[in-house]
């Protein structure tokens, strides 16, 4: 037999032994489910005796909650057999695709270890397969051939790699199988990339390269920030990132303790699937914007999407304040403010009920400064809400006896009565009649119990505003700032860059705004964030640890900034000890072709490393008019559709999408806005900032005219353009072509001046 005999040998035996502990848990997930619908029968007959006896409820009560327990019991039980069976059916289909022979130096035997998506053990407890994220996979990952160690709870090993095999397994054969002495070698790698464009972002444990694993194993950094040019596998490392904590930590960490920013509904529905494909729960996720809506309840918070819509227009001086504001010094302004503000300086505003003044603001502030100047504004105001609930409490007792109540009480239907009363026995009518009197008046009070819980006596705005008004520095007018904000605020909009320092004022005077339940923070696309914003989310995940990805060269309609030196802002404004910096260079999305040219359009594109897949040379179509533009698209998007699944036509805003939409009404291409949730299939139109993180199998930029790209400002919107497309890259250009790409060597990309002629490498571009 030769060596892919043996291996295909093993692989049927193992699948065979799968399936044999696929049927037992099949066999237990029957019984599960029976015992689950026979507990749930027992609840339904229970719950339906009759609540009105008095006598029988407290035991019904009791009985029905034991009921309960034993329901939810069940059903996890049934859920956890379930997702055991799923885990099996994926295992049977490719049970491995790596293995590791290894020595250790006191054993005389050498060992053969095969690694896959979870761990499988037969019934004498051997490893058949061990899970990729197990301590001693990483030497898969990482190792060449010879010495090698890794990491383990015990501390570091050592052993000796004396093999490293890679297998595609397609439902239960073996594709192909090969030896190697690199990371992963190339030819699975090429494969994994050649392939089309899925809905789905896919998993990439088969082929993670030894820098992406340093992301994914990285278990000491308070702050990790990745660096990674386009296409470098961020996305996809965060995401095998988190499946690895989740297994790591298993008993300390579950998914609803890690949040993901996201860039927009498209990208978060994309990577959707990549964690319940490796087994794992999804983490939760958020936009940056209903972070915010969230948090400012009753405001409109300009979008990032409405913010890379105006940004072009927007004065040298409207851009230099928003620097300003999304600055750390900022924020340190705004520190500084809150400590040293006085009792006077403190926005109170009136609780209202009703319409009218339940709480003055008069009487909020003497409350307040009754409570000692030596305690911090947070204690007193603490204090302060206190004293409020006790004399809000002093109300309701008050009110009770108040007609309106008395008036309820005595028409109050049985439901709500049992409804209120529940299961309680009271002395005397009196107790009663108090008992429900109250739970009537809390309920008419709640809103001014909410409005004390939440620190609605404080009016932040002006706060906000006056901190503002109070600023001295730079060559801004900042009474004129504090009346934008304030008549925004008229209108119930806040501009995206007041958001997070003026949710920071507040947070600081009222102590509020921290969530410590979170311990993993990761935020995609970081270049799109202010130091404000991230100083912000540190603040308000205060226990968290922080992975921040990004691509400083994807930043939108602005000039980059350099990852170290946003490493040393960011290590110095999030007071972190141990942070670590991880630089991808290598682009992996695209082939050779797009990822050159689109690195060229950078001045230090050189850096980037292209993975050797072959494919077109990038084409720009010179079209005269509007007209013949669409005629080019139009003949363009009919041959790739032959071929491909997606194509792309990405343009800089959305009015240009609406527009091109239009134009090729006849393609009946999909038009993708800010609430778009899926990517469908065939042609689709959207603006850049839309298509962050996603890739197409076919990208076109439309109109990459001088007049409509001009100047280094686009440089960064071109290069995302560009680094979109996986296998074909063509740009269409209204007129003569933008600058950014004329300078680009002739010789990494091809032209045409119409799309029927042939093109003709001596025609100049700017003709
Ligand atoms: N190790 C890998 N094995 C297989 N595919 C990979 C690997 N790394 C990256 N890829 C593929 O390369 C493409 C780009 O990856 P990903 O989207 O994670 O990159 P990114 O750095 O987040 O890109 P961008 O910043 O441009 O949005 C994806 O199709 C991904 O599956």
């Amino acid at each position: 037999m030769d060596e892919q005999q043996q291996e295909q040998q093993r692989v049927t035996e193992v699948i065979e032994k799968i399936d044999e502990q696929k049927q037992h848990t099949e066999d237990l997930y029957h019984k599960a489910h029976q015992e689950t619908s026979q507990v749930e029968r027992n609840y339904s007959q229970n719950a339906k005796v009759n609540l009105i006896e008095a006598d029988d409820r407290i035991e019904t009560h009791a009985e029905i909650q034991q009921q309960k327990g034993l329901v939810a019991r069940a059903v996890e039980n049934e859920a956890i057999l379930k997702r055991q069976i799923d885990e099996l059916s994926d295992l049977q289909k490719s049970p491995y695709f790596g293995r590791i022979d290894i020595k250790d130096a006191d054993e005389p035997d050498i060992e053969s270890l095969y690694i896959g998506i979870s761990s499988f053990a037969d019934r004498d407890g051997n490893f058949l397969i061990y899970d990729w994220r197990a301590p001693i996979s990483s030497i898969y990952y990482n190792g060449t051939l010879g010495k090698v160690k890794y990491d383990t709870p015990a501390g570091m090993m050592e052993t000796e790699l004396i093999k490293k095999r890679q297998f595609t397994i397609n439902h239960g054969e073996i594709q192909h199988m090969f030896d190697t002495n690199e990371t992963v070698g190339d030819e699975l790698l090429q494969r994994a990339l050649g392939e089309q464009n899925d809905e789905y972002m896919r998993n990439i444990v088969a082929t993670i390269q030894k820098e992406q694993n340093d992301i994914i194993r990285d278990v000491y950094s308070d702050l990790l920030v990745v660096q990674g040019v386009a296409g470098s596998g961020k996305t996809s490392a965060i995401l095998q990132r988190i499946a690895f904590l989740l297994y790591h930590s298993r008993t300390s960490l579950n998914a609803d303790e890690i949040v993901l920013f996201s860039p927009n509904k498209l990208y978060s529905r994309y990577i959707s699937d990549v964690l319940p494909s490796l087994g794992e729960r999804n983490m939760r996720q958020l936009t940056l914007a209903e972070f915010f809506s969230r948090r400012l309840e009753g405001m409109q918070v300009q979008t990032l999407f409405d913010r890379f819509e105006n940004q072009h227009q927007l004065t040298e001086y409207e851009q230099n304040l928003i620097d300003f504001k999304e600055s750390q010094d900022f924020i340190e302004l705004i520190q500084a403010y809150e400590k040293q503000l006085s009792t006077k300086e403190i926005k109170f505003t009136n609780i209202n009920y009703r319409g009218e003044i339940f709480f003055s603001k008069e009487q909020i502030q003497a409350i307040f400064e009754t409570f000692p100047l030596s305690m911090s504004n947070k204690e007193r105001l603490l204090k302060t809400k206190n004293a409020l609930i006790k004399l809000l409490q002093k109300r309701v007792n008050q009110e009770i006896k108040q007609d309106w109540v008395q008036n309820q009480i005595d028409q109050i239907s049985d439901e709500k009565y049992h409804g209120l009363v529940g299961t309680r026995h009271f002395k005397s009518y009196d107790e009663e009649n108090h008992f429900i009197g109250r739970q009537i008046v809390d309920k008419e009070f709640q809103i001014i119990d909410d409005a004390i819980f939440n620190n609605y006596f404080i009016d932040s705005y002006s706060q906000y505003a006056d901190f503002l008004s109070q600023i001295d520095l730079g060559d801004f007018d900042w009474q004129k700032v504090a009346k934008a904000f304030t008549d925004a605020i008229e209108l119930h909009q806040i501009h995206l860059e007041d958001a997070a320092p003026m949710m920071l004022l507040r947070d600081l005077i009222t102590g509020s705004g921290t969530n410590r339940k979170f311990q993993y923070v990761f935020v995609d696309e970081m270049q799109d964030y202010s130091v404000a914003q991230l100083m912000y989310l540190k603040h308000a995940f205060p226990r968290a640890k922080f992975t921040l990805l990004g691509d400083s060269e994807q930043t939108l309609f602005k000039d980059v900034t350099e990852p170290q030196i946003l490493l040393a802002k960011l290590k110095q404004a999030f007071h972190v000890k141990r942070a670590n910096l991880i630089t991808l260079n290598r682009s992996y999305r695209s082939t050779a072709q797009i990822t050159n040219f689109a690195a060229a359009l950078l001045p230090d594109g050189h850096k980037i490393q292209a993975f050797s897949r072959e494919g077109d040379l990038p084409k720009v179509i010179i079209a005269d008019n509007e007209q013949q533009a669409v005629v080019d698209m139009t003949n363009l998007c009919r041959d790739e559709l032959q071929q491909y699944g997606t194509i792309a036509i990405l343009t800089k805003n959305m009015a240009e999408s609406e527009h091109v939409a239009t134009l090729l009404h006849e393609l009946k291409p999909s038009l993708l806005n800010d609430g778009d949730r899926s990517l469908p299939k065939g042609i689709v139109v959207l603006p850049i900032y839309l298509a962050k993180g996603l890739e197409f199998d076919s990208v076109i930029a439309y109109n990459v005219s001088e007049a409509n790209f001009p100047g280094r400002l686009w440089r960064g919107t071109l290069y995302t353009i560009a680094s979109r497309a996986m296998h074909q890259l063509h740009l269409i250009s209204i007129g003569k072509v933008s600058n950014l790409i004329t300078q680009i060597k002739p010789d990494q990309f091809s032209f045409q001046k119409s799309f029927n002629i042939t093109p003709h490498k001596s025609q100049k571009l700017d003709e």
